[in-house]
């Protein structure tokens, strides 16, 4: 299957490049491109990024990217519930692959606290995400149950933080993977975003967003409330 072969809604577009380093390259300066016209027309930029495995090459690459980086705020649409120093802290790894060199000196805002509990750390997380300028940038992963974010399908709290018109920032959502507990922007304030990208690799990926694609059940698989007007999806095999 090519992502040609999909049949996407008006208004989302597709690129497709022959590998990773490729794709990272290409979503890099788009990306650096958006947020300096941003720093131009207002003076500061927002970029919301995804965690897991895929992105690394994506932040090395947009770490090398001539940027104003004190103008622009980095944050994360969804955490693991760990502390920066743990391998799976989406904080380290940005720490680790973006916040690097100039680009250490953009102002990071960290979903993660060490509260006594899960919901108690989406309770300040929401409190802090109130002050998050306008979304300029905001960069998806996908997972192949069709998840998105932490917006996990069966997870406790799922219908609400799926609320197309809800008022809630962060909610704490269950992982079926290791760590289980997570922290997730929701699907309202992803939404708002100016632009939005979904970035993924692979065959099981394009099988996932075929899937996607045929039905509309939003909580069976939750990238569906993304596959809107202006979405660009990003693919190499
Ligand atoms: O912290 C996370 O795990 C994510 O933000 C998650 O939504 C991720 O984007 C997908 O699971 C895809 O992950 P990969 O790109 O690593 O396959």
């Amino acid at each position: 299957m090519a992502i040609s072969d999909l049949k996407l809604p008006q208004g989302v577009s597709a690129h497709e490049y022959k590998s990773p380093v490729l794709l990272a390259d290409a979503l890099a300066l788009n990306v650096a491109k958006q947020l300096s016209d941003a720093i131009d027309a207002r003076g500061t930029a927002t970029l919301v990024v995804s965690g897991g495995r895929s992105p690394v090459a994506f932040f090395q690459n947009l770490a090398r990217q001539k940027l104003d980086w004190s103008k622009v705020v980095v944050t994360l649409a969804d955490e693991r519930w760990v502390p920066v120093e743990h391998a799976d802290s989406n904080a380290g790894l940005l720490k680790r692959y973006l916040l690097q060199g100039p680009a250490a000196k953009a102002q990071f805002l960290s979903l993660y606290s060490a509260t006594a509990n899960l919901e108690l750390a989406a309770e300040q997380a929401d409190r802090l995400l109130a002050e998050l300028p306008p979304i300029d940038v905001l960069i998806l992963g996908m997972g192949d149950d069709g998840h998105t974010a932490s917006l996990f399908p069966n997870s406790p709290n799922l219908a609400e933080a799926l609320a197309a018109d809800g008022t809630r920032r962060c909610y704490p959502m269950l992982a079926p993977t290791v760590p289980h507990q997570r922290l997730t922007m929701s699907r309202a304030l992803l939404a708002s975003a100016e632009t939005t990208v979904l970035s993924i690799s692979g065959q099981s990926k394009l099988t996932t967003l075929s899937a996607a694609l045929a039905g509309d059940d939003v909580g069976a698989m939750p990238i569906r409330a993304f596959l809107q007007p202006t979405l660009e999806i990003y693919w190499c095999p």
